[in-house]
């Protein structure tokens, strides 16, 4: 089928690519050159893994990218991929939505064929029929049900392993309210569920579509905050907590996955999705008692590791290095990193920064354009007085003779990853 993708972040590339892949020809709409011109160049705007094999085989074939809206005309069903981020009360801003729905409904008027219009970004329930609908209907005069169908199909996968877990999605839910959009998108997921190997389709109705995104990801991110309530008492008692966690994760009905304690969930999605929700359901009169406590608890986790690092010295003057600067391993992402919380207490209290990730550097910049950025983990920790281990990517397990090269030797690993113990003021925070 034609698919047109507007929005060409980390979903909307990812899914286009995708797409493509399993057959489609599909546009990408942005309002990003820089995004539009790395596209039709063959080269993935983000780092995800596989992405850019996938861009660079399909890239000017089945996968091409625009700025001009009137690249939809040509497609049988448009995804909407923008941006849902926070307003300052917690709640979703839909700014980007609505404004991409406008454009959308603008350039729609000039088409003939019925078209259909789906929802991927992570939005709150009722958006798409109360919100999406009415500003693409005032915009092309058409009328949602008649010339047009809206959908909500919500999107499950992970950064760093982005096009694995779009290609071999656990479950595919399909939210419509006509057997039109059913049948339309029955049509375009063929392919996906054809080389997934028949995963559960669950189809329902589009707000019911929209609450499951966020119910799946509070669950998921208040089972890390309970393995983390829980390591912490763990800790007070000086019980293993690795060992009480793998344990509990082999009952079935708990299960091993996001059970990894330590610093916390950080991301551009569990911490807006949890604030949304909770937003949206005190606006409703509903206060989610138990979602606010996953919160409270993964505020926390920072500033315990940073307390344990105060409890062997005043940072003012020390070099500290900080290694992980992606809000998890895989990905260049650092939006809600937790590193950004521990640089930002750092320099507060007056330390001296250098910032280490294999891949994240560049996008931290931005945030810490005035901290020392080393080139290896080894490098930053020469002459440091302490680490402070923020991601558990890989290579830090590896560690060891570099930890010689530090001046005082105190490490605070965040995400019990580093295996040398010997020689180093070592504690982990979980
Ligand atoms: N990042 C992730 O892992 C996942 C994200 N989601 C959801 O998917 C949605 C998109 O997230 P990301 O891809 O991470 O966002 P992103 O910020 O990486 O990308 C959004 C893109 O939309 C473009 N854009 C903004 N306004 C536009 C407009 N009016 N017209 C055309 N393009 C416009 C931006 O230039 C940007 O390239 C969000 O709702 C998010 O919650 C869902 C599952 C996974
Ligand atoms: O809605 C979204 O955007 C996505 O949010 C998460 O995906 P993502 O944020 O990419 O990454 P996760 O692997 O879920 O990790 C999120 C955070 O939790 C932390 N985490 C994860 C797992 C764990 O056991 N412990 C833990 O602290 C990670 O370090 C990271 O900071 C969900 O896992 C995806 O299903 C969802 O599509």
């Amino acid at each position: 089928m034609e698919l047109s993708i507007i929005g060409s972040g980390y979903v909307g590339t990812t899914i286009a690519a995708c797409f493509a892949d399993l057959g489609h020809d599909v546009v990408n709409v942005d309002i990003d050159d820089a995004i539009v011109d790395s596209l039709n160049a063959g080269q993935a705007p983000i780092h995800e893994p596989g992405l850019d094999e996938l861009v660079e085989t399909h890239a000017g074939d089945r996968l091409r990218a625009t700025t001009d809206y009137d690249a939809v005309l040509d497609t049988d069903a448009t995804f909407l991929a923008l941006p849902t981020p926070s307003n300052d009360d917690g709640s979703i801003d839909l700014s980007a939505m609505k404004a991409a729905a406008s454009s959308l409904g603008e350039t729609l008027a000039q088409k003939d064929d019925a078209h259909l219009v789906v929802t991927k970004s992570t939005v709150v329930p009722t958006t798409t029929v109360e919100v999406i609908g009415p500003r693409i209907e005032e915009a092309s005069g058409k009328t949602v049900g008649e010339e047009f169908d809206i959908a909500m199909n919500p999107e499950f996968l992970r950064e760093g392993t982005a096009v694995e877990d779009f290609l071999s999605p656990d479950k595919i839910v399909l939210g419509a309210q006509s057997e039109r959009a059913y049948e339309q998108l029955d049509e375009i997921f063929a392919s996906l569920v054809e080389r997934a190997g028949d995963p559960p389709v669950v189809k329902t109705g589009i707000s019911e579509a929209e609450m499951i995104k966020y119910a799946n990801n509070a669950f998921l991110a208040s089972k890390i905050s309970l393995a983390n309530d829980l390591a912490n008492i763990c800790k007070e008692f000086g019980v293993d907590s690795e060992e009480v966690l793998d344990a509990i994760g082999l009952d079935a009905r708990i299960g091993s996955a996001f059970l990894g304690a330590g610093l916390g969930w950080g991301g551009s999605c569990f911490p807006k999705d949890t604030a949304a929700i909770i937003a949206a359901a005190r606006a409703r009169g509903y206060e989610p008692r138990l979602l606010q406590a996953a919160v409270d608890v993964n505020d926390e986790q920072p500033k315990r590791m940073l307390e344990l690092l105060e409890d062997r010295f005043d940072p003012e003057g020390k070099r500290v290095a900080v290694l992980g600067l992606s809000f998890k391993p895989g990905t260049d992402d650092v939006r809600n990193s937790r590193a950004i919380l521990l640089i930002d207490h750092l320099l507060d209290a007056g330390a001296d920064v250098v910032g280490y990730d294999p891949v994240a550097t560049e996008n931290m910049r931005a945030h810490f354009p005035n901290i020392d950025y080393a080139t290896s983990a080894a490098d930053a920790l020469v002459d440091a007085d302490a680490a402070l281990v923020a991601t558990d990517w890989d290579e830090f397990a590896a560690l060891d003779a570099q930890f010689d090269e530090m001046r005082e030797r105190v490490v605070i690993d965040g995400r019990r990853i580093v295996t040398r113990r010997d020689g180093l003021d070592y504690e982990s925070l979980v």
